[in-house]
């Protein structure tokens, strides 16, 4: 974040009286992108931001299926996880072209390296959330391709294992409490921009 030169000189008593101007203000622009992995609401709450803050919002899978008339479903049958996931860095590539958005990604975009490059052109936000509480989100869901699988819980839980050490590498950790609303997700990601951007000039 350093390179873009943020002005981090502000008064604190300001974000109890002005959370979403002062956001706004600091991030000057800067797209917000969410991670982590699915069902944690990188979609539900990515929306709630960009409201907040005046921002656009996309999703990495929306356009996707927008872009290509398929669902995500439809995507994996026909091109393979690796063909989506080479649609998924296409994607990227353009969006993060832009100013002022807040992008819900898709939960693996972490896993090419090339994406990275293109995530750190903005502020990375990791959404985490207990696999239980997903669990119990998407136990009726079938469009995830990754958990139609005969353990989905088990599958879940592999999946984060693997990508924790992705996930880690993002500005900033969010990790949802019982209980949480999208709106409490998104008011926390909101109070901790700040601090974050605070704490990475001061090194
Ligand atoms: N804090 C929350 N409390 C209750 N339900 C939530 C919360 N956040 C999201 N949900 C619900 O969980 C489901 C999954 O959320 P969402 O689609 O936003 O996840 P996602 O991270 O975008 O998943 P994916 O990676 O598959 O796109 C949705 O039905 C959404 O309404
Ligand atoms: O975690 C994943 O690998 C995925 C998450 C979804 O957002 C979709 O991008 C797709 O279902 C794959
Ligand atoms: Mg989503």
């Amino acid at each position: 974040m350093t390179q873009h030169g943020l002005n981090l000189s502000y008064p604190l008593t300001e974000l109890r009286i002005g959370a979403k101007q002062l956001v706004s203000s600091l991030l000057q622009g800067v797209n917000l992108y969410l991670i982590g992995i699915m069902g944690v609401g990188k979609t539900t709450v990515g929306r709630l931001l960009a409201k907040e803050l005046g921002y656009g919002f996309l999703d990495t899978d929306n356009v996707i299926a927008q872009v290509t008339g398929k669902s995500i479903n439809q995507l994996f049958a026909q091109v393979g996880e690796v063909g989506f996931r080479k649609l998924e860095s296409d994607v990227l590539s353009q969006v993060c072209a832009f100013t002022k958005l807040t992008i819900a990604t898709g939960g693996g975009i972490v896993l090419r390296q090339e994406n990275w490059g293109y995530l750190h052109h903005g502020l990375i936000v990791w959404l985490d959330t207990p696999v239980e509480i997903i669990y119990s989100r998407l136990a009726e869901d079938t469009t995830r391709p990754l958990l139609q699988d005969a353990d989905p819980k088990g599958k879940l839980r592999s999946l984060l294992e693997q990508r924790t050490p992705l996930y880690s590498q993002a500005d900033l950790h969010i990790t949802e409490r019982e209980g949480d609303t999208p709106e409490d997700v998104a008011k926390r990601i909101l109070e901790a921009i700040p601090s974050v951007l605070k704490k990475t000039v001061s090194h």
